[in-house]
């Protein structure tokens, strides 16, 4: 499965970034690309004050874009995140659309980013958005897949549930920051491929000096085993990783983690 991350810078213009973001997705089909990933809050700067203005309801212009890009193209489209606009709520979301530009998922981000680092990033999403209330995964000719966005990583959990439900590859459309992203970033994505040994792409927008909220970018890719695949710097980019799924099994078999759980001790489980 060949993924593309794209690592695009955000600019203050919404149509322009919509626009870029196309752009990269011609250039990652053609290539050959199965599935093209985006950043969190590709066509937004990020900031609590941008999210409403920027944002869009169901079928808006951002997600017409992609999903007839998508059936153009005849390529998957994670597409990053953007705002959603539903009955008087912001979301951070992510839309899915499959070859023939059909949206087959949606997550809206779960755990909302409210952190405050001494000395260092300080965010809170919760003053403007509302969080998911779903675990998403999807579908495809190359088996169930998954879905989150950015400080969802954190929670092992849904990761494991993720992976429980069948995902062997896991997508987090993210902005980490240059406070937790040189400290967490990389540990963050081996981690969770080594718990769940499934793939994780990792996709950011490209640094940007100059903005208030600097993204860390450095998208990737981690194997079952925990191995950085792919590993892009600040700058913009598209980066390509042939993600070999029969790695999972192999893994699994030889490092038998999942099946050999003490269910009967603990469990994770779906609400
Ligand atoms: N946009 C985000 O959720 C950022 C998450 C982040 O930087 C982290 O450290 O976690």
């Amino acid at each position: 499965m060949r993924t593309a991350l794209i690592q695009m810078s955000v600019a203050a213009d919404r149509e322009e970034n919509i626009a870029r973001a196309c752009a990269f997705l011609r250039e990652a089909a053609a290539r050959d690309t199965d599935v093209a990933v985006l950043p969190e809050m590709f066509c937004c700067p990020y900031q609590n004050h941008c999210f409403r203005p920027y944002g869009e309801a169901a079928n808006g212009p951002a997600q017409a874009a992609l999903s007839a890009l998508a059936a153009e193209l005849g390529m998957y489209v994670v597409g990053g995140s953007l705002p959603e606009l539903s009955e008087g709520r912001v979301y951070n979301t992510s839309y899915v659309y499959d070859r023939q530009g059909r949206e087959i998922a949606k997550h809206r981000k779960v755990h909302l980013f409210d952190i405050d680092v001494a000395g260092g990033q300080r965010f809170r999403e919760s003053d403007t958005l509302s969080p998911g209330d779903q675990i998403t995964t999807f579908e495809t000719e190359f088996g169930i897949l998954g879905l989150c966005i950015c400080f969802d990583l954190r929670f092992e959990e849904l990761s494991r549930c993720m992976c429980l439900r069948g995902a062997r590859v896991i997508f987090v459309p993210a902005a980490f920051n240059m406070t937790t992203g040189p400290a967490h970033w990389e540990l963050l994505f081996r981690q969770r491929a080594v718990d769940n040994q499934c793939f994780f792409v990792g996709v950011s927008p490209a640094r940007d000096e100059s903005a208030s909220y600097v993204a860390y970018g450095n998208s990737l890719v981690t194997d079952p085993w925990g191995t950085v695949l792919c590993r892009a710097a600040g700058e913009e980019t598209i980066l390509y990783s042939d993600l070999d799924l029969s790695r999972v099994d192999a893994v699994r078999h030889q490092l038998p983690i999942l099946s050999a759980r003490r269910t009967d001790l603990y469990e994770v489980r779906e609400k």
